[in-house]
């Protein structure tokens, strides 16, 4: 019946803003485009003093909380809808009204499990901040190991962020029938397909649960907060375990300046060129030291600290939304980056394609061509006026025309550049993001190909070689036997293979001189230790008769 009832709200709300004239009907068969022609809501004519993205955001808005977070999600997808929907997307607001303390009180003695007036010495009943989620009410600790009952005020001060009750109820319908709107979008519309909207959706399905979940919330803030612990670039409110739980996160207060709040950051003499440097340099620390990054920056989740303005330090809230790339894609944006700046199309449209992002049947020529033609005019520019941010939106809707699958981490990256960007600049628009990104990677790109890094591959896989070389004598042995008992075409089939191997193996030489080299040390430091740690003869001798075997595994 809710759902019935919610149902007929967004048809109303679609015909009140006409949101059928934003189908693309000629892509429709006949049926449909017949059945759109003759539904009711064209008995309202189109509000002509609205244009289509207006009239999307005022719909959106309408239909409440949920709707408007994912508009808002959708309007940092300039990669996937037009720019003048983005541009009326990006001026929706969630001002949602807050919901009685008293219920949020219940909800916070309900999770916790005792009395407020037992957990906090203050707790103020007026929220802080409320958004559709969730909202957030200052408090105070009781001064630990003292007399609760006789509380001089000196205990910590902290923020409890409890979640909206009820809302997971309306999520759930909000996202099923977001869910079916996409069905009928990939199932009808060609040009809808393109845009993924199932995975749209199911990103975003990923990202609310997310949010919901303050113990998620809590432990990306741990994690942030060890990844930066005793940085000078970045501080991360403490959250207090003790007082978190699934729908109540309590953590340190803290004071910082709004980081948008740029005229009492020049009052107290900030050094804004430094802060917009740290602000690159901490995106990209999360995103290659530490492959974890906190994707929801926008600026209403920066602050800056009011200690040492000349040499700034950021303060980051609300970590819901974190995002982590894989080796392999660190590797292939640094590279890409790298490349992109050199201005090596041929090496991009190449790494594009080693990585997977793109079908291998890719043509390297037409492909880079065709990244020349949308990238070229942006080195028009001097360098400082560069965005990173649309260098990668360009990229990837090349690489789209292409069939690059939608890769989500990359587009959580991508959404959190262009945040980071942003800021940068409206902190100090001479911001030359290049010249700060570009020491920074290449020292990434030596340090993780270097001998040093090479090493320490080694140390981490050594363990694992040793552990399954007994098993490789019996493996080759069966393999051998099965070959021995093949008939003649097979064998013949064999040949082929073999030629091919052959083929392959030459190209793999260079390769496994390497490996081999490093395999010997390996197995020659693994049999000292052995030797020294155990002192046993019997185990130096397995070792060495280990560090052999694998020698000629790897000659074979
Ligand atoms: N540790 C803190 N110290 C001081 N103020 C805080 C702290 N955490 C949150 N706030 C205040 O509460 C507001 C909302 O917090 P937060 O962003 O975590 O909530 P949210 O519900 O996820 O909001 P949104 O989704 O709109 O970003 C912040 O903008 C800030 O003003």
């Amino acid at each position: 019946m809710a759902n019935l009832w919610r149902l007929w709200k967004i048809l109303f709300v679609f015909t009140r803003y006409r949101l059928d004239s934003l189908v693309p009907t000629e892509q429709l068969p006949l049926s449909l485009r017949i059945a759109l022609w003759l539904a009711p809501w064209r008995l309202n004519p189109v509000p002509s003093r609205l244009n289509r993205g207006e009239r999307l955001r005022l719909a959106l808005e309408a239909l409440g909380p949920i709707f408007i977070k994912f508009g808002q999600i959708l309007s940092t997808r300039p990669d996937l809808i037009p720019d003048d929907i983005v541009k009326e997307l990006k001026r929706l607001q969630d001002d949602v009204p807050p919901f009685a303390s008293d219920k949020a009180m219940a909800l916070i003695e309900d999770q916790l499990g005792q009395k407020i007036s037992d957990l906090f010495a203050e707790f103020s009943a007026e929220p802080l901040a409320s958004a559709s989620i969730a909202q957030v009410h200052a408090a105070r600790l009781f001064a630990s190991g003292k007399d609760r009952s006789n509380d001089d005020g000196s205990g910590r001060e902290v923020v409890v962020k409890v979640v909206r009750p009820g809302i997971e109820h309306t999520i759930e319908r909000d996202l099923q029938l977001l869910e079916t709107m996409a069905r009928l979008l990939v199932k009808y519309s060609e040009d809808g397909r393109r845009l993924k909207p199932l995975e749209v959706v199911d990103d975003y399905r990923h990202t609310i649960y997310g949010e919901l979940n303050l113990q998620i919330e809590a432990s990306n803030a741990t994690q942030l907060k060890r990844n930066f612990a005793n940085s000078k670039l970045l501080y991360m409110p403490e959250v207090i375990w003790e007082y978190t739980r699934s729908k109540v996160m309590v953590s340190e207060r803290i004071y910082g300046i709004p980081v948008a709040d740029i005229d009492a950051l020049q009052a107290q003499n900030t050094n804004m060129k430094l802060l917009a440097e740290r602000g690159v340099e901490i995106f990209f620390t999360q995103v290659f030291r530490d492959s974890f990054f906190h994707a929801d920056m926008h600026p209403g989740n920066i602050f800056v600290s009011r200690n040492n303005p000349q040499a700034p330090q950021y303060i980051a809230i609300d970590c819901g939304i974190v995002g982590s790339l894989t080796e392999e894609d660190q590797n292939y944006l640094a590279m890409n980056l790298l490349a992109f700046f050199n201005q090596d199309y041929h090496q991009v449209a190449q790494l594009h394609i080693d990585s997977g992002w793109v079908p291998a049947t890719t043509k390297v020529h037409e492909f880079s061509a065709a990244i020349r033609s949308v990238c070229e005019p942006i080195f028009d520019k001097p360098l400082a006026e560069i965005s990173f941010g649309q260098v990668l939106i360009q990229l990837f809707s090349t690489a789209r025309r292409f069939n690059m699958e939608v890769q989500p981490q990359l587009v959580l990256l991508q959404k959190t550049l262009l945040n980071i960007e942003g800021l940068g600049r409206q902190l100090y628009p001479q911001l030359d993001l290049w010249s700060t990104a570009k020491p920074y990677l290449e020292r990434w790109m030596r340090e993780r190909f270097g001998p040093k890094a090479a090493f320490k591959e080694l140390k981490r896989q050594l363990p694992g070689w040793i552990e399954k070389a007994p098993q490789i004598p019996g493996l080759v042995h069966g393999a051998l036997s099965r070959l021995n008992h093949m008939d003649e075409n097979q064998q013949a089939l064999q040949k082929e293979i073999a030629a091919l191997r052959q083929e392959l193996a030459a190209q793999k030489a260079q390769k496994r001189q390497q490996a081999l080299a490093t395999l010997a040390i390996g197995s020659g430091l693994f049999t000292w230790w052995q030797a020294f740690a155990l002192g046993l003869p019997e185990v130096v001798g397995l070792s060495l008769a280990g560090a052999g075997m694998l020698l000629l595994i790897v000659r074979a």
